[in-house]
């Protein structure tokens, strides 16, 4: 076995701040206390800020088409009262000078009039460099607990995000994108040093499965993992499990905080990620000659009701 250390994929450190925002019904008031918690967090020296999924608006699929937004690219533009959330989010990075993975947002596409919930990530000049669309939507439905079912008025995006920063690159999901392990270990294997997630998780899944989903996506391809969820609100229509945490490459919380409006912040350093993939070297002792290819369907897989 090689003793050379792999080299980190983080290339310099890099503070990382994870806002747990309280919303409500009024888009403008969201917008403008992202935009307050933003900055306070970028003079407290995050150079890396992640907002909560849906953080412009309530959360329920009652709400996405009402609170979408069309999103500007290439040589498309709108009026910026058509785009409030995008140019709040675009102005908070500017002005702070930081990158800004800007939760999410429910999206509307004119040309198809399809809705996604997509998370834009802004560089610190203010443009924007990735708009990634939940990819796994969240269809669940716990008998005498909760259903929720994205799919019946949301559109499911079908692009990984990778985003290159001077620290390294870094991989964005939303939510439910968490419990689908492939999306995190493809970043890892291409290079990301981190998988940060806009999340809301609930009262009946949260204290279940958000933190061991956090854990094991870490230690399964040993990067940083950030959730950021929004603050609870027993007056919403979903109550979120709140938790926002960092976790490091050897699946420890290093950082997290309970259910209230706040922020969770941690100083990402290139050495731990050399120090986990040093000890426990998975990422260098994989059999990839011995895998079946995972995206081969089981005998079950792809049947209504399995
Ligand atoms: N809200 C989500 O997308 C996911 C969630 O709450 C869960 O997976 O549990």
């Amino acid at each position: 076995m090689s003793t050379a250390p792999p080299p980190s994929p983080l290339k310099k450190p890099c503070k990382l701040a994870l806002l747990q925002l309280a919303s409500g019904n009024d888009k403008a008031a969201n917008l403008a206390n992202a935009r307050k918690q933003v900055a306070a967090a970028a003079a407290r020296g995050a150079n890396i800020v992640v907002l909560p999924e849906c953080f412009n608006s309530p959360y329920g699929t009652s709400y996405f088409r009402s609170y979408a937004e069309p999103i500007p690219h290439g040589d498309t533009t709108y009026p910026d009262s058509l785009t409030p959330s995008y140019t709040a989010l675009s102005t908070a990075a500017r002005e702070n000078n930081i990158y800004l993975i800007g939760g999410s947002i429910p999206e509307h596409e004119p040309a198809t009039d399809a809705l996604y919930n997509t998370s834009l990530t802004f560089s610190p000049t203010g443009a924007l460099l990735a708009a990634h669309r939940k990819i796994h939507l969240f269809d669940i439905d716990i008998p005498g607990k909760i259903r929720f079912i994205e799919s019946e008025v949301l559109s499911a995006g079908a692009t990984p995000t990778l985003i290159d920063t001077p620290y390294g690159r870094i991989g964005v999901g939303i939510c439910y994108d968490v419990r689908f392990p492939e999306l995190a270990m493809m970043a890892a294997r291409q290079g990301a040093f981190a998988m940060l997630y806009p999340g809301a998780f609930n009262m009946t899944t949260g204290p279940l499965h958000w933190e061991l989903l956090a854990r094991a996506r870490a230690v399964d391809n040993q990067v940083w993992v950030g959730m950021c969820s929004p603050a609870r609100s027993e007056e919403a229509g979903y109550t979120a499990w709140g938790h926002s945490m960092v976790v490091d490459p050897n699946g420890e919380v290093v950082a997290g905080m309970e259910e209230g409006e706040g922020y969770v912040e941690w100083e990402l350093a290139p050495e731990r990620v050399v120090e986990v993939r040093r000890g426990i070297p998975v990422t260098r002792q994989r059999r990839f000659d011995v895998y079946a290819d995972v995206a081969v369907a089981g005998p079950t897989e792809g049947k209504k009701g399995v």
